[in-house]
């Protein structure tokens, strides 16, 4: 572990936008390490588990014997933010997602898997994010096949929502020092998701 002024963060690198969390959690003043084996776990301070694909990062984390490791170390409070796919892997129970579908859990939720629809449903939205420990911002968010929340437990706070005809669809969550969006804020330049997430890990 890293002193609190050397903070270094692992992204499980095993699909999706690994370099782009990389460079943006470097930007935020701390070092950022690929994880992919339980050794390289062991050595950091919070983990982002990227988009991708749920399905594959599931087997994934199967086949390099991550599975239960990461599920320990978030049961022992390793902070972690999810995006995406990576929300999914973070949800306690998930709607719409395969028969043998693997995930962490951590966070007292229900996923909507696929909630906006299909590919061509990816769209882009100003969100207003309202964490309760940080001042309140718009941020630009691009969502991408995006699951969004279904339910929330008691000890889960709502940090954003988008509305679309359906009503009001919760798009990031936390509960302790777990977060998870629903979009990918590792693709549009703009860090304070993460400066988010690396104050949760400093908290
Ligand atoms: N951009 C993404 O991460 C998409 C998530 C994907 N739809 C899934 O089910 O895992």
């Amino acid at each position: 572990m890293s002193t609190p002024s050397s903070l270094t963060i692992g992204v499980l690198a095993l699909q999706g936008d690994v370099r782009e969390h990389r460079a943006m959690l470097e930007q935020c003043g701390v070092s950022a390490v690929g994880v992919r084996r339980p050794e390289e776990l062991a050595q950091v301070d919070g983990l982002v588990i990227p988009g991708g694909e749920s399905t594959t990062i599931g087997k994934l984390a199967g086949i390099f014997g991550l599975l239960e490791p990461i599920r320990a170390a978030l049961r022992d409070g390793l902070p972690a933010y999810g995006t995406c796919a990576g929300m999914i892997m973070l949800a306690d129970a998930i709607e719409g997602g395969t028969a043998d579908q693997q995930t962490f859990g951590g966070i007292d939720v229900v996923v909507r898997r696929n909630g906006f629809g299909r590919q061509v449903d990816s769209f882009e939205a100003v969100v207003d994010f309202s964490p309760s420990w940080h001042d309140h911002f718009d941020y630009p968010a691009t969502f991408i096949r995006a699951p969004y929340v279904e339910k929330v437990g008691d000890g889960v706070e709502v940090a954003a929502t988008v509305t679309d005809e359906q009503g009001d669809r919760i798009v990031a969550v936390r509960q302790g020092r777990l977060l998870a969006t629903s979009f990918h804020p590792e693709i549009t330049g703009d860090t304070r998701i993460h400066e988010l997430f690396v104050e949760l890990v400093r908290s």
